[in-house]
């Protein structure tokens, strides 16, 4: 049985004003996903500041927001010296959302030194770097960390040795800091969404194995951008004030079966 994907508007589910005066720092805020949480946040209230390295599709969500609540910054989460800067001149933070990421689907045996070292950068060494210098401004405001991850990296993803690496390693750092930085009253989480049918998603696998692996979906459909966005939001308000540390799947049960066949 294939269950109903809801409409953008059924995600909806948040009082208005649920994250009202919060500054949230959205990363890869220019497409798919985090334009979805971007957005979203604003809906509910908050200051968003999106990052990405192009600014042209940053100031495409700018569009769309339409509010002076939203501003960007182009920059490459790789220079992390830079990233650091940057967050450190946001000042106070109460939500930062991890979510700029990706890898390219390759039989393990193929990824280079260089391919790998490139997508543990960008989905582990980046994303960590950026949350710990993030520490203080998070620290001054009870601050909420949503780290995007995928659906239990720890199964065994073909083609995705090296992000499944570095999403495992990106679930253990936020399970430690949960439980150290918990006497600055920061909580941190992991969200994994399933299939999400994004350009990216797109540009990484074609569109017959994305079929194919929301097919194999025990819910038998894709999440929606809208569906993670909500799921962002709630971890940053009120709603997750019990919650620290966790892994949170959208994944449709995804993480509950193999995964289908891909090379790798
Ligand atoms: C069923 C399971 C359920 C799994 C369920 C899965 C369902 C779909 C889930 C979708 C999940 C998503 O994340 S969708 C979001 C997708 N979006 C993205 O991935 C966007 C972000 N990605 C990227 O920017 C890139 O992929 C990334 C590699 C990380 C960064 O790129 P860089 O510019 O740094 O890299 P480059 O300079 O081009 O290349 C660096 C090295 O990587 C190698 N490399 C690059 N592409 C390569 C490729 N396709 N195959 C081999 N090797 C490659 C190059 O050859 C280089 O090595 P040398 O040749 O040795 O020099
Ligand atoms: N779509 C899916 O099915 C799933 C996605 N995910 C994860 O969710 C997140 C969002 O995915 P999705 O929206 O689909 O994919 P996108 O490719 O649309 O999003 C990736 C974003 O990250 C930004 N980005 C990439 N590299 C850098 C960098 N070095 N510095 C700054 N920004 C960077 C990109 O912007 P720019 O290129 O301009 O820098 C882009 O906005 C990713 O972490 C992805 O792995 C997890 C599970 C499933």
């Amino acid at each position: 049985m294939i269950a109903p994907r809801p409409t953008a508007q059924e995600c909806k589910v948040l009082p208005a004003a649920a994250l009202r005066d919060r500054l949230a720092l959205v990363t890869g805020a220019g497409s798919g996903i985090g334009r979805a949480v971007a957005l979203r946040l604003l809906e509910l209230g908050a200051s968003v500041v999106g990052v990405g390295r192009r600014a042209q599709r940053l100031a495409e969500t700018a569009e769309l927001a339409k509010t002076s609540r939203f501003r960007y910054q182009a920059l490459d989460l790789r220079d992390r010296p830079a990233a650091a800067e940057f967050v450190a001149g946001l000042g106070g933070l109460d939500l930062l959302v991890n979510n700029a990421g990706g890898q390219f689907v390759a039989p393990a045996a193929e990824i280079s030194r260089r391919g790998f070292d490139a997508v543990t950068d960008l989905n582990l060494t980046a994303q960590a770097s950026l949350l710990l210098a993030a520490r203080p401004g998070l620290a001054a405001r009870g601050g909420r960390v949503v780290n995007l991850s995928l659906s239990a990296p720890d199964r065994g993803l073909p083609g995705h040795a090296h992000s499944a690496a570095a999403r495992a390693g990106i679930a253990a750092l936020t399970r430690s800091l949960a439980r150290r930085w918990r006497a600055e009253d920061i909580r941190l989480f992991c969200l994994a969404p399933g299939t999400v049918l994004t350009a990216g998603a797109g540009e990484e696998l074609p569109a017959g194995d994305l079929a194919r692996i929301v097919a194999r979906t025990p819910l038998g459909r894709d999440t929606t951008p809208g569906e993670v966005a909500e799921w962002v939001a709630a971890l940053g308000s009120g709603a997750a004030d019990a919650v620290s540390g966790a892994l949170i799947e959208v994944d449709g049960g995804a993480g509950l079966v193999a995964a289908a066949a891909l090379p790798g």
